[in-house]
C-alpha cells in the first residue's frame, strides 16, 4: 500500500473538482429533503425523522431497494417537490466540489403520478439554471425508462426526450434503469434508436444483476456509449477487452453494488479487473443517501482498492471528465482545474 493510501484520502479527495456521471435524482434526495417531503405528504409510509431512514433505506435486495425507491418516488407530487429536489440536489454536488454532473431522471415515474410533463421540465430546468449561477455547477439530464415498466414507459420517454417541443434543454442522453431480471435490453432497441437520431447519447444500466451477456446486448442492440454500472463484465475476458478497446467507459458505483447486494464485499468488487484490463473506469455514486454515501466517499474507497495516490485520484476525475458529454472546451476547464489543484497539493 502507499504512504497516501495508508493515510486519509479524504482532505485531498474533499477539494478535488469533479465531475461524476451516474446519480439519480429521486436517490439523491438527502435525509433533509425526504423528511421535508414526507412531513408535506403525510399520508407517504416514509419515514419523517431522519434517523429512522438509516433504518428503511436498509435493503435485502435489489428487488427491495427499488420497492423502497418507489416510496420517496411517490413524495414527489408537484411541480415544486421536483423543483425543490434538483436544486437541493445540485447544493449537495457542489458542496463535494462536483463541477458537471449528468443526472438521471425518471420522467415517466412523474407525469404518471399526474405532474403536469411542461411544468415537470419547467422545473428541472429552473433549478438546472439556478444551480449553475448560484453554485456554479453545471448539470445535464439523462432520461431513463424503467425497464420494467415495459414499452409503455419506453414510449413515453422516448417521447418526452425526442419532442422537440417538450424536451428540457439540458438533456443530453438516453438510458434504462430499474430491474434487470426477467426486463430483457434488445425489446428497447427501437427507443434507443429514436434518442441516438435525436442527438441523445445512449447510456443504459447492464450488468448490475445480471450476467455479461445483458452488457454485450446493451452494445450491440441499445449502441450504449458508456455502461452503467457493468459489473458482471469482469466474468467474460472478450467483453473487458472489447470495452478496452472501443473506450467504453464504465459507471463503477461501488458502494451502491454492496448496498444492493450484487457484489457481496468491497474486497470482492471486481473494479481491480477493469483496470487490469485497460477499460476506462469511472467513479460514482449513484443514489449516495440511500445508501449512506456520497461522490468523495466512493473516492477513497476507489483509492483503497486500487491503491491509489493522489495522482491517481486526479486521474480518476479526470476519466470522468474525458468520459463526460460535455463540450470540449468545458472538458479541458476542468481538467485543468483538477491538474492546478493536484500540483497545489503535491507542492513541497
Ligand atoms: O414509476 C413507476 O411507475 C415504475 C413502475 C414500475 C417499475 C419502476 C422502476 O423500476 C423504477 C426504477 C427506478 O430505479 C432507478 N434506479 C435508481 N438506482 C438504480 C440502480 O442502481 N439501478 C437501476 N435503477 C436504479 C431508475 O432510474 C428508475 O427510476 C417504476
Ligand atoms: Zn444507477
Amino acid at each position: 500500500m502507499t504512504d497516501f493510501a495508508a493515510r486519509d484520502p479524504h482532505p485531498f479527495i474533499a477539494g478535488l473538482p469533479k465531475a461524476e456521471l451516474h446519480v439519480h435524482h429521486v436517490g439523491s434526495a438527502s435525509p433533509r429533503i425526504v423528511s421535508e417531503l414526507a412531513a408535506r405528504h403525510p399520508d407517504s409510509k416514509v419515514p419523517t425523522d431522519p434517523e429512522a431512514l438509516a433504518d428503511y433505506f436498509t435493503f435485502t435486495d435489489f428487488a427491495h431497494f427499488i420497492e423502497v425507491y418507489l416510496s420517496v418516488v411517490d413524495l414527489i407530487r408537484t411541480p415544486e417537490d421536483v423543483r425543490l429536489l434538483t436544486y437541493e440536489v445540485a447544493r449537495d454536488l457542489a458542496r463535494q466540489q462536483v463541477r458537471y454532473a449528468e443526472l438521471t431522471i425518471t420522467p415517466y415515474s412523474s407525469t404518471r403520478r399526474g405532474i403536469d410533463e411542461r411544468a415537470f421540465m419547467d422545473a428541472i430546468e429552473d433549478a438546472r439554471k439556478a444551480a449553475e449561477a448560484e453554485f456554479g455547477t453545471v448539470l445535464r439530464w439523462c432520461f431513463d425508462i424503467p425497464g420494467e415498466a415495459g414499452l409503455t414507459a419506453a414510449e413515453e420517454t422516448a417521447r418526452l426526450a425526442t419532442d422537440d417541443r417538450i424536451r428540457p434543454e439540458g438533456l443530453v442522453s438516453f438510458g434504462l434503469g430499474g430491474p434487470e431480471i426477467g426486463v430483457p435490453r434488445p425489446q428497447f432497441k427501437p427507443y434507443f434508436d429514436r434518442a441516438v437520431a435525436a442527438g441523445l447519447r445512449s447510456v443504459p444500466h447492464a450488468g448490475e444483476t445480471t450476467g455479461p451477456e445483458t452488457v454485450w446486448d446493451a452494445l450491440n442492440d441499445l449502441r450504449a456509449e458508456r455502461i452503467g454500472h457493468g459489473t458482471s463484465s469482469a466474468q467474460d475476458p472478450k467483453l473487458l477487452a472489447h470495452l478496452a478497446e472501443h473506450r467504453i467507459p464504465l459507471e463503477v458505483c461501488p458502494t451502491s453494488n454492496i448496498a444492493t447486494r450484487a457484489v457481496r464485499t468491497l474486497e470482492e468488487h471486481p473494479i481491480r479487473e477493469f483496470v487490469g484490463a485497460g477499460v476506462v473506469v469511472t467513479i460514482n455514486s449513484d443514489d449516495p443517501p440511500m445508501f449512506g454515501t456520497d461522490l468523495n466517499n466512493e473516492y477513497a474507497v476507489a483509492a483503497r482498492l486500487l491503491d491509489l495516490d493522489e495522482r491517481g485520484l486526479a486521474d480518476l476525475a479526470k476519466n470522468a471528465v474525458g468520459a463526460s458529454f460535455l463540450d470540449a472546451a468545458g472538458k479541458a476547464r476542468i481538467t485543468a482545474e483538477i491538474d492546478a489543484y493536484t500540483a497545489q497539493w503535491l507542492a513541497p
